[in-house]
Formats: structure tokens, sequence, C-alpha cells
């Protein structure tokens, strides 16, 4: 067990599932990982005393991508939002890589990373520091002895709700049902979020400029269909007025 960084929520050292390394890189993408990514990471081992400082210049919000994969989503929103400043988590080093190349083109200066769990960026981060945070698609773990590595647990939406600012948002997208229901039995226990959907095509339409992902293009190449659910980080006292 290790403390928190920022006296945040405890972090528990966690086993990270899931590949971390595919195909050889290329060499461009190796000096990238070099020579860009030390750049743009996050300093875990110094507090943090705001997350908008992190960014060289001034950003009106920020906004985390947990397990960006290819970073079809994160590129597509940081360039749409020069203003808004953006974290992107992703252990998976071929994701990372091609992720800096797309940073590297297209010149984007609101893009911070860290190449690892999630959770540590987290609980790293200060409270009430994001404006939304996005989990799209985390890898479903179908078997029942493995649902416990689901990246939603009691534990994370409580470590979720520190750092999203009461108003703010968590936008989730899976394709697997059983995910789907699994999140909503667990927000439905938070006393920290809520299910914003008021119809059912709140949950079957993505959102607005939305960008479709890689695993998104295949899980509906495959004939899965996803649901796009939004949870309102509750005010205080909101749960049941
Ligand atoms: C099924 S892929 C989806 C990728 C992307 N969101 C998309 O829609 O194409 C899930 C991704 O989550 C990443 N991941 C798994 N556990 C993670 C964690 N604890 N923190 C951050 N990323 C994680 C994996 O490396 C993988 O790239």
């Amino acid at each position: 067990m290790e403390e928190a960084i920022d006296g945040g929520a405890a972090h528990v050292a966690r086993r990270l599932y899931g590949r971390s390394k595919g195909k050889a890189l290329r060499a461009g993408q190796a000096r990238l990982l070099q020579e860009l990514l030390p750049r743009l990471t996050l300093d875990l081992t110094q507090p943090c005393p705001s997350a908008a400082g992190l960014f060289p210049t001034a950003v009106t919000d920020v906004r985390l991508e947990i397990g960006f994969g290819g970073g079809e989503h994160l590129i597509a929103a940081a360039a749409a939002r020069p203003d808004v400043g953006f974290i992107g988590c992703e252990p998976f080093v071929n994701g990372m890589a091609k992720l800096l190349a797309r940073i590297d083109a297209l010149g984007l200066a609101n893009i911070r990373l860290h190449q690892g769990d999630a959770a540590e960026a987290i609980d790293w981060l200060p409270q009430a520091s994001l404006g939304r945070t996005y989990l799209f698609y985390p890898d479903p773990w179908p078997k029942r002895r493995h649902r416990k590595r689901r990246f939603v647990s009691k534990e994370t939406l409580a470590a979720l709700a520190r750092v999203i600012r009461p108003g703010g948002e968590l936008r989730f997208a899976t394709d697997i049902d059983d995910y789907a229901g699994w999140t909503l039995a667990r927000v439905r226990e938070s006393t920290d979020f809520a299910w914003t959907a008021r119809a059912s095509a709140d949950w079957l339409t993505p959102w607005r400029g939305w960008t479709q992902t890689k695993y998104e293009a295949k899980a509906m190449a495959a004939g899965r269909k996803p649901v796009y659910l939004t949870f309102e980080r509750r005010r205080d006292g909101a749960r049941d007025a």
C-alpha cells in the first residue's frame, strides 16, 4: 500500500492487467517516446498544485481520458478545443507512440500524458480539478472470475468522484451489455454520480462531436451495439432531490 501523494484518496498499488507492448516500434516512434513523451509526462513524484497549471497556456477546463488506445478521440477532442487541457492515460506503448506522432504532427500543446495505470494519475490530481472524464470501451474482462479486473469499481468511482468537480461528467461507452449493467449497478450504489439519461436515445446516441475510436469501429463491424452513458458528479446532497 502506498500513501497518496497529495493526501487525496489512498492509492492502493494494484496490478495492471492487459498488454503493455505490441508490434515492434518504428525508429520515429521510438524517438518520440524518448524525446517527446518525457516533456509531456505528468511527474507523479511531485505534488500537483493545480491541474490547469500542467499546461503552458491558460485553460478553461481540464479533461481526462482513461485508456485512450490509439488516441483517436483524445486527438480530435484536443484539436477541437485548444482552450481545454487534456490528460491521457494509457499503459500500451504502441498506443502511446501513435498518439505522440499525432501530437507532433498537429503541434498540439494542450495534452499531458501518463503511460501507466490511470488510477495513479487520478489519485495524484487535486480534488475537483476535472470538468470531464472519458472512459471508452474499457477492457471488458467477460469471464466472471476476471470481472474484478474491470476498471469500473466502487473504489475507482470514489476516486473519480474526488477529482471531478460537482456538475462535471463521467462519459462511459461500451459495446458489452454486461459491462453496461455492471457500471450502472455501481453508479446506482454510489452517492456521488447520477445517470443523466431520460430516454433511450440518450444512451443509444453518441455525444455531439463524437469521434469514433478504433475499438468502437471493430465492435460495430462485429455487429455489437454500443451504449453511451453520461454520469453527472452530484452536487452535495443532490441524491434525493
Ligand atoms: C479495449 S481498449 C479501448 C481503447 C480506446 N478507448 C478505444 O475505444 O479504442 C482498452 C484500453 O484501456 C487501456 N487500459 C487498461 N487498463 C488501464 C488502466 N488501468 N489505465 C489506463 N488505461 C488502461 C488498455 O491498454 C487499452 O488500450
